[in-house]
């Protein structure tokens, strides 16, 4: 540790940069109500509570016989009076003595309470032995034993998965208020990027960071408005800007938001909006900005596109959670054991891409997936997650405990 640690001046330390966005953010309150069938991975605008009891009926969970427990106690075959079948209610009261055949899935009959197996029954002559002990109860799925009738089955800002879609459906619920998609404005910045297709001319580069971009938003389920490549002149920045906050709730921009003289953004973002946080202390990623345009957000990210990545994955996902209305969960993390030592220059927290391998104790280990440059993605494929190394370690030695964490969604 490096004794006279502070933080780089000028940059804002990563914590407090990310709190002061998350605050600056406010959820897109336009709500849609859409049937429950497409409602794969929406985010839910309110809470909602279940309408009736699954099951609604006691029912069996097995092919067999149904009867009275007590019918048992004297040993004697019970008749076999009708059968249940799933669908297909037996709507007379079973006495002691009697039995149905039933199914699974089937509504238990009045007068029944236990159940057994088709292949631990004996049927003879319309009756029917057990082959073994029976305990009172068994096979029987208790009526809301899965959800209970007025209980919240799900909060505002919960996103949908296929497993609540059947939850729901189980409900009979058809129709749920999500939010609506936002919409997000993504540009690059800069003379010289070109569309990947296009020849390369001397000194020019094919544009990844928008495409990139661009995927990790269809991830995430944004309306995404693509508003291509702006060059660098303060009037195509400017026409670009001015025309993503029409539509957009985020406006996302790569590269010209550093110190070069062709670094624009930051200049024209002032000029036609408000630029409120400039420069963060985190490696890669220093020179991000963030502000507003109009009634949109406007988030800057560097324009080598690993910095560009890691801040749209540390920095932009917190504030497009937040507009888009989802609930925030913790990253996940894990700690692993570094297999190879670091040294690194204190001063910003760094994100370092690492891959991750357990071994047969179930320990997991970490090692870096090579040049950390901030122009280098092919480490970034490589990798599957950060080590984050918080700013002021200057070494840390091999086989000691690190925070490992793993890609979020939207980056897999
Ligand atoms: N004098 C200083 N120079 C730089 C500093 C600094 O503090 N002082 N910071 C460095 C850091 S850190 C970063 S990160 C970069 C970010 O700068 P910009 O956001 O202004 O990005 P550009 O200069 O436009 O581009 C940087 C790099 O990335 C390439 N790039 C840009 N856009 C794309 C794209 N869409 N697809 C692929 N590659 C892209 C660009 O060609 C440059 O190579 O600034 C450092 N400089
Ligand atoms: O922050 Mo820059 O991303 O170090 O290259």
């Amino acid at each position: 540790m490096a004794a006279d640690f502070c933080y780089s001046p000028g940059l804002m330390p990563f914590e407090q940069a990310r709190r002061l966005l998350l605050d600056s953010v406010k959820t897109i309150n336009r709500i849609d109500s859409i049937n429950t069938r497409k409602a794969i991975s929406r985010i839910l605008a309110g809470p909602i509570m279940a309408p009736m009891d699954v099951p609604a009926n006691d029912n069996s969970a097995m092919d067999g016989f149904a009867f009275a427990h007590q019918s048992l106690l004297n040993d004697r075959p019970l008749e076999l009076v009708g059968e249940a079948l799933a669908g297909h209610p037996y709507s007379t009261e079973i006495l002691l003595g009697e039995c149905v055949r039933i199914t699974t899935g089937a509504v238990l009959p009045k007068g029944a309470d236990t159940i057994e197996m088709k292949e631990k029954s004996v049927l003879e002559n319309a009756y029917v032995r057990m082959k073994h002990n029976v305990s009172k109860g068994q096979f029987v799925r208790k009526k809301g034993e899965d959800v209970r009738a007025g209980t919240p089955i799900f909060e505002q800002g919960h996103k949908i998965t296929a497993a609540d879609i059947g939850l729901l459906s189980a409900c009979g619920i058809d129709r749920v208020d999500v939010y609506d998609r936002i919409k997000v404005a993504v540009l690059s910045s800069g003379d010289e990027l070109v569309e990947p297709g296009e020849p390369l001319k001397p000194g020019q580069l094919y544009d990844s960071n928008r495409h990139m971009l661009i995927a990790a938003l269809s991830r995430s389920h944004c309306e995404v408005i693509d508003l291509g490549i702006a060059r660098d002149t303060i009037h195509d920045t400017r026409r670009a800007l001015e025309k993503a906050c029409e539509d957009a709730d985020l406006i996302i921009s790569s590269g010209g938001v550093s110190v070069g003289e062709a670094d624009l953004l930051k200049q024209v973002v002032d000029d036609i909006g408000t630029l409120s946080l400039w420069r963060i202390a985190v490696k890669p990623g220093k020179p991000f900005a963030f502000g507003t345009i109009g009634s949109a957000s406007y988030v800057g990210l560097p324009g080598n596109p690993v910095s560009s990545l890691v801040t749209f994955a540390q920095l932009t996902l917190p504030i497009l959670h937040k507009l888009q209305g989802l609930t925030a969960k913790p990253s996940t993390s894990l700690l692993a054991k570094l297999k190879f030592p670091i040294t690194r220059q204190t001063g910003r927290k760094e994100f370092i891409r690492a891959k991750i391998a357990f071994d047969q104790q179930g320990q997991a280990w970490v090692e870096p997936t090579g040049a950390q440059g901030s122009g280098i993605l092919s480490s970034m494929v490589a990798a599957d997650g950060f080590i984050v190394v918080e700013p002021d370690i200057e070494t840390i030695a091999a086989n000691s405990y690190v925070c490992f964490e793993w890609f979020p969604e939207e980056l897999q």
